[in-house]
């Protein structure tokens, strides 16, 4: 596992080239004249005669116009360069600490096996390193690229992390500088003498003119200023050092990634604190501003208080809906109301309107109507054609009783004019309390919808305290299942998994749950199905296989067509979520597909596969122009797939890989709008299938394997730096170290949530490289529980 690495590959013997040989083309300088003999530690734990490059007397002469990074480094700080008794005595603890390590840690191997390390130099920088035939080398990805003789005097300035990264990580040496002890003159000379880099640079100062400056590279960056007076070197002050060209740049890179933190002495003041890295800068504040792991530990009253919450929210559900209830109900009163209302006012106007007929009746009556006769004198005489006297009676009587009748009916009409008024106001007034109930329950309602609302985003954050109390990075172990093997596994619970060799070694070790190698792909998914659920509700989630070449990593993520792994299944369970919620959130999901191969990122949704770049933005990395596919069926999910799957194989074909040497990367973004107060929620899924961890073997410890195998190597050494880190708490999680913790980077830490499967093979004869993963798995679960406890029980019969 991680630093140590070992690979079964015989495709590729037609190009083999040896590392000798590799190292004579590397090196014009003749690597072979320029050999010594010394003595060198072998992986078994014996010392034996051996030859190696003669690197601390030779320095750079002997690397030729590939003049090494390291050496310039070296030449450029003021450090010793010249070979002392301290060295031997520093090469010779080393190699004592070594092989008791080896005896500890790594099981022996043949003479001349290619084993990897990770060198620490005392400043911080790494280096990958092999060490094969007793000669150790170092890969200079600064300037050649190239594997290049190891300088003897390194010894004395650094450490090697090998074996289990993780429990390596306890390791840390603190030896002293070789600053000490030289002359200030001589600190000048080097840095004059060094090339031209950005850590030089110069400040105008008012009265002494101007100053040179640079930027010294200790356990921090230490930025100081030659000064000829004193013939020391001073530390600048924060108000000069805001003056440095470089130094602006920086705080500006912050201030535009913070535009609340306007004092910039600060901003300076916690650069230095961040080893003069912008981006470290920004998360050390958002993670002292907003950070969750600085509140205090939750209690188990936490439970209870989320059970009260639940059930409250269960209540108010309740509420709400007899509340829905009874607004519809108030809702159709009102409407019926209103309709007699109406129908009301149109009786009043049809009233109206027959009453006014009636009234232009009795006045018409009352014009046609004949004068009153005069009463007859005896002299007159009865005109002919004239009415009788009876007659006039009688027409009177009926005038006056047309009278009568017209008074009444007015009468009436008045007072049903009057009735229908009353009616009318009533009905108005009705309708106005109606309007103010309805407003009232309309508030009310409201209030319940943002009460729940608020209740539900507590109950999600809640469910989300409740997971990283249960633990943020969850790790369970699936052994492939294989009926012809001597099997070396037995399962206690169902959280230990025992694993045991044939010479009666055993080792029990614990996980969040332990497969057996019946389990299905539906078993197997089903633990994850809660985790994949929040990240429809924002949460970036991450699933990672890891594992030795062949042990199932693949059939976990993505399995067969017709029994399909985590993968599918995860992406459509997410489709599902969507669907249910689809009332209350719209969902936007898009893919995208990527595979890290010899630390290069490709691009699978481009035709044949294309190499993109990660380019830093805040805290986290983004891959600018990376193809991303949205996606809306089952269907569009496995058209992805095929697609990624097709453009990987050509890939792997140009590039001469296998796909067990390079990991996949399947990131799917889900985007959430709420459609009753309009919060976006965007989620990000991870999906990780990691290349093989085994070790690498003799035969295989050439050309393109060795390089691939050491990039493999440093990924999968960084992802261990990067859980142990997170495990002890650290301020700085080292993530930049490779493009894979990059990429993962926003899944891993913060409020993020991790699943890692180990994937092992059952058979007894990898017996080391099982009990490798599974110890990488513990160690991954104790970031989870917070606790150095160590979960590993070794037992012997
Ligand atoms: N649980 C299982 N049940 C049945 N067959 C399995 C199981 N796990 C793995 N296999 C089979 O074992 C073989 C190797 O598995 P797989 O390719 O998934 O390994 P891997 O770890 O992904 O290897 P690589 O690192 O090369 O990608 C495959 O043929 C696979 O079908």
């Amino acid at each position: 596992m991680g630093n140590s690495a070992s690979v079964k590959d015989k495709k590729n013997k037609g190009s083999t080239i040896t590392v000798a040989e590799a190292n004579t083309k590397q090196s014009p300088g003749g690597v072979k004249n320029n050999m010594e003999k010394r003595t060198a530690p072998q992986r078994g734990g014996k010392f034996q005669e051996v030859h190696l490059k003669k690197s601390a007397d030779h320095k750079s002469d002997n690397l030729g116009p590939n003049k090494s990074q390291a050496d310039k480094e070296v030449s450029s700080s003021p450090r010793s360069n010249s070979k002392t008794a301290k060295e031997n005595a520093a090469v010779e603890s080393y190699e004592k600490k070594a092989q008791s390590r080896d005896k500890n840690t790594t099981a022996p191997t043949e003479g001349d096996e290619i084993v990897f390390e990770t060198f620490i130099m005392n400043d911080g920088r790494e280096f990958q390193c092999l060490y094969t035939g007793g000669i150790r080398f170092y890969l200079d990805d600064w300037h050649s690229k190239e594997w290049q003789p190891f300088p003897h005097r390194w010894y004395n300035e650094g450490r090697f992390v090998t074996g289990n990264i993780l429990a390596d990580n306890n390791q840390q040496q603190s030896n002293s500088s070789n600053q000490q002890g030289r002359s200030t003159e001589q600190v000048a000379e080097d840095v004059q003498q060094s090339r031209k880099d950005d850590r030089e640079g110069t400040i105008h100062h008012p009265k002494r003119g101007t100053i040179r400056t640079y930027l010294f590279k200790e356990k921090h960056y230490v930025h100081c200023f030659f000064d000829p007076s004193s013939g020391e070197w001073m530390r600048l002050p924060l108000g000069w050092e805001l003056q440095h060209p470089l130094v602006k740049e920086m705080v500006g890179q912050v201030e535009e990634a913070l535009p609340n933190w306007k004092n910039r002495p600060h901003i300076l003041a916690a650069l230095r604190v961040c080893n003069y890295n912008p981006d470290e800068c920004i998360s050390l504040y958002l993670h002292l501003e907003n950070d969750e792991w600085l509140n205090p530990p939750k209690t188990s009253q936490e439970e209870n208080k989320l059970k009260a919450r639940d059930l409250k929210v269960k209540e108010l559900d309740k509420k709400v809906q007899s509340l829905e209830v009874k607004l519809k109900n108030e809702e159709k009163l009102r409407k019926d109301a209103e309709a007699q209302v109406l129908s009301l006012q149109e009786k009043l106007s049809d009233l109206e309107a027959k009453s006014g007929m009636a009234v232009a009746q009795v006045e018409a009556m009352q014009q046609t109507r004949p004068r009153t006769a005069r009463p007859k004198t005896p002299k007159d005489k009865k005109p002919q054609g004239c009415l009788s006297l009876e007659e006039l009676d009688s027409l009177n009587t009926k005038t006056t009783e047309i009278h009568k009748c017209h008074a009444q009916f007015k009468l009436t009409v008045e007072r049903q004019l009057e009735a229908l008024k009353t009616m009318i106001l009533q009905a108005n007034e009705t309708a106005k309390k109606l309007g103010e109930s309805d407003v009232g329950h309309m508030k009310e309602l409201e209030e319940i919808r943002s009460l729940y609302q608020r209740e539900s985003l507590q109950r999600k954050l809640l469910y989300n305290q409740l997971q990283e109390l249960r633990g943020n990075i969850r790790v369970f172990c699936r052994p492939r299942r294989d009926d012809k093997v001597q099997p070396c596994l037995t399962f206690p619970t169902d959280n230990e998994l025992m694993c045991s060799n044939s010479d009666g070694n055993k080792k029990t070790f614990s996980f969040d749950k332990v497969f057996k190698t019946t389990a299905t792909q539906e078993e197997v998914f089903a633990d994850t199905k809660p985790v994949i659920t929040s990240c429809a509700d924002g949460y970036n989630i991450c699933l990672i296989a890891y594992g030795q070449t062949g042990s199932g990593k693949t059939y976990t993520m993505m399995g067969p067509e017709k029994n399909p792994g985590i993968n599918i299944r995860a992406l459509t369970e997410l489709l599902d979520i969507c669907e249910k919620r689809a009332d209350v959130k719209v969902y936007e999901m898009k893919i995208s597909i990527v595979e890290i191969y010899n630390e290069a990122v490709i691009d699978l949704l481009v035709p044949n596969g294309k190499t993109v770049e990660l380019k830093a933005s805040g805290t986290n990395f983004r891959i600018p122009g990376l193809t991303e596919v949205p996606i809306r069926s089952v269907d569009e999910i496995k058209q992805v797939m095929k697609t990624g799957d097709e453009n990987r194989s050509v890939a792997s074909t140009k590039m001469n890989s296998t796909s067990s040497r390079s990991h996949l990367i399947l990131m799917l973004t889900i985007e959430g709008k709420d459609k009753v107060n309009g919060a976006i929620s965007k989620g990000m899924l991870t999906l990780c299938d990691l290349a093989g961890s085994e070790r690498i073997g003799k035969t295989e410890a050439s050309g393109q394997r060795l390089v691939e195998a050491a990039a493999i190597n440093k990924s999968l050494s960084a992802l261990g730096q990067v859980f142990s880190a997170l495990r002890t708490s650290q301020m700085h999680i080292p993530y930049r170290n490779s493009k894979l913790t990059q990429i993962l980077r926003p899944c891993l830490g913060g409020d993020a949530k991790a699943c890692v499967f180990v994937n092992i093979s059952p058979d007894v004869t990898n017996y080391p490289e099982t009990c490798n993963t599974l110890e990488f798995g513990s160690n991954a679960r104790q970031v989870a529980l917070g606790q150095a406890k160590q979960n590993v029980k070794r037992m012997r019969d």
